[in-house]
């Protein structure tokens, strides 16, 4: 187990009460900076949030001559494409195991330069997250693809060409890679079993600004058009779905009371259901929700995480920590990550009765049943939660420790907590302003 050495202290037992902001999603935002490379003209992004994935994507299109610079108002971002080269190899390596973005880059870099070097990927380990769906699509539209010691090298030796595409799996981020090719790609392409989350509508939307013709029909299929030539784009991000149902979770796990101002209703209905079975309360009005625990006991639940309209996975891990507080057995089956339920070891350690299998457990099958996968989740409750040493695995699983400790009664020391702001903007000073007791050693906080 690594031990990094940025440690919060959390002393928990308070509830978490008060009002924060949550801006663009870390889902759509850097996306739609890589789009901006597609375009002849400068596009402005607005409601950015300051998260680690916007600052490499930054840093990448920096590379490759695109400015970037702040707007008129906070939260702006101006980028101008219109004088995009070729980047150095070993500068773009810099980058290697940031995030997962830079393969996005592919079908912009092929259209502009006719050729692209992607380094190695970063991003949440909980999976194998392989990237087959996104070079099998690549060489449908006519890229060729070689694969070095240091990351891949692609090429297109022409224009690209639009296709015929079907997914294996609907996959958020193989379906971005065919909408940001397909838009300059020669003629039509037809991408079926495509994604359909909040935020590649949003980038949708954004394409659509610059001059593309997508069309979206409600099976899962999107029709794209390839033209000419983009323009530039202005746009207000979508708000962070993710975030706002942490924070909610947060809200009942502490039995707290919070309003997440930006929190959209109509990206978060799946959610809203379940945060209501469980026994949560919320109230929603034009500019955002406020979510709070509303006394008595929390109801235990079935959940399965799956693609939208479904419960999106992103939210599970926050989420569990509030059904270690439900009384009875909730069941959680994780179908989008194999490995996404480790975090929970973790909390067992601080009191948490939760057991994992290898079935389906729950309403259906899925990839990952009969295989050496422990992703079904037994959580019994509800049980007392004691301050315990947490070293942070991924984002939310990160944030679904700082929940637990928050939750807890004594102190916790939570290691790694620098991995948080890859997704969470502000987190620290948000934490403070809900009446979060914490302290970095050495400097009090609140
Ligand atoms: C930056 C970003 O937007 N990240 C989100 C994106 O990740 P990301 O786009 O990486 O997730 P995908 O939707 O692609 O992955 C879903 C499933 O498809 C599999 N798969 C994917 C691609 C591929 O080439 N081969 C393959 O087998 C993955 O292993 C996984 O089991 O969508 C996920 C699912 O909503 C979210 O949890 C992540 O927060
Ligand atoms: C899995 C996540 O992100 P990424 O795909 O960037 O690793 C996440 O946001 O929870």
């Amino acid at each position: 187990m690594t031990v990094n050495d940025d440690v919060l202290l959390v002393h928990g037992g308070t509830p978490l009460e008060g009002e924060i902001r949550v801006r663009g999603a870390k889902n759509l935002v850097p996306k739609a900076m890589v789009a901006a490379l597609l375009g002849s003209a400068p596009s402005r992004l607005r409601n950015v949030p300051d998260i680690r994935d916007v600052r490499v994507v930054r840093g990448l299109l920096q590379l490759h001559g695109v400015t970037v610079r702040p707007g008129d108002e906070p939260g702006e971002l101006v980028m101008d494409p219109t004088r995009v080269e070729s980047a150095n190899v070993a500068d773009i390596d810099a980058h290697a195991g940031s995030s997962r973005i830079p393969i996005l880059f592919c079908g912009p870099l092929l259209h502009r330069l006719g050729h692209a070097f992607i380094p190695g990927l970063g991003g949440c380990d909980i999976g194998g997250r392989p990237i087959d769906f996104h070079f099998d699509v690549l060489r449908q539209f006519g890229a060729r693809i070689e694969k070095r010691d240091d990351g891949q090298y692609l090429e297109a030796p022409q224009r690209l060409r639009g296709t015929k595409i079907r997914l294996p799996y609907p996959s958020v981020g193989a379906t971005e890679q065919v909408l940001l090719t397909a838009v300059l790609a020669e003629g039509v392409t037809e991408l079926s079993n495509a994604a359909v989350e909040p935020e590649i509508e949003d980038l949708i939307c954004v394409l659509q600004k610059m001059g593309a013709i997508i069309a979206m029909d409600t099976d899962r299929t999107i029709r794209i058009t390839g033209v000419d030539k983009l323009g530039g784009y202005n746009h207000h991000a979508l708000s962070d779905r993710l975030e706002a149902a942490s924070w909610a979770s947060a809200a009942l796990a502490t039995e707290g009371n919070i309003y997440v101002r930006g929190a959209q209703q109509r990206s978060m209905m799946t959610f809203l259901n379940t945060f209501r079975k469980v026994g949560g309360a919320f109230e929603i009005d034009d500019e955002g929700i406020r979510f709070w625990h509303p006394g008595g006991l929390l109801k235990s639940i079935a959940l399965e995480t799956d693609v939208h309209p479904g419960f999106q996975t992103d939210w599970q891990q926050p989420l569990v920590v509030a059904l270690t507080q439900a009384t009875g057995l909730s069941i959680v089956h994780e179908t989008v990550y194999e490995s996404r339920l480790g975090f929970t070891s973790a909390l067992n350690q601080m009191g948490a009765h939760i057991q994992l299998y290898r079935e389906c457990l729950g309403g259906s099958n899925c990839r990952f049943g009969q295989r050496n996968f422990l992703h079904s989740a037994v959580v019994s409750g509800p049980t007392r939660l004691q301050g315990a040493d947490l070293v942070i695995p991924d984002l939310r699983g990160g944030f679904s420790y700082l929940i637990a400790a928050l939750a807890a009664q004594g102190t916790s020391r939570v290691h790694g907590i620098g991995l948080i702001n890859r997704g969470y903007e502000n987190f620290m000073e948000k934490l403070m302003e809900l009446g979060a007791k914490v302290e970095l050693p050495g400097k009090a906080l609140g």
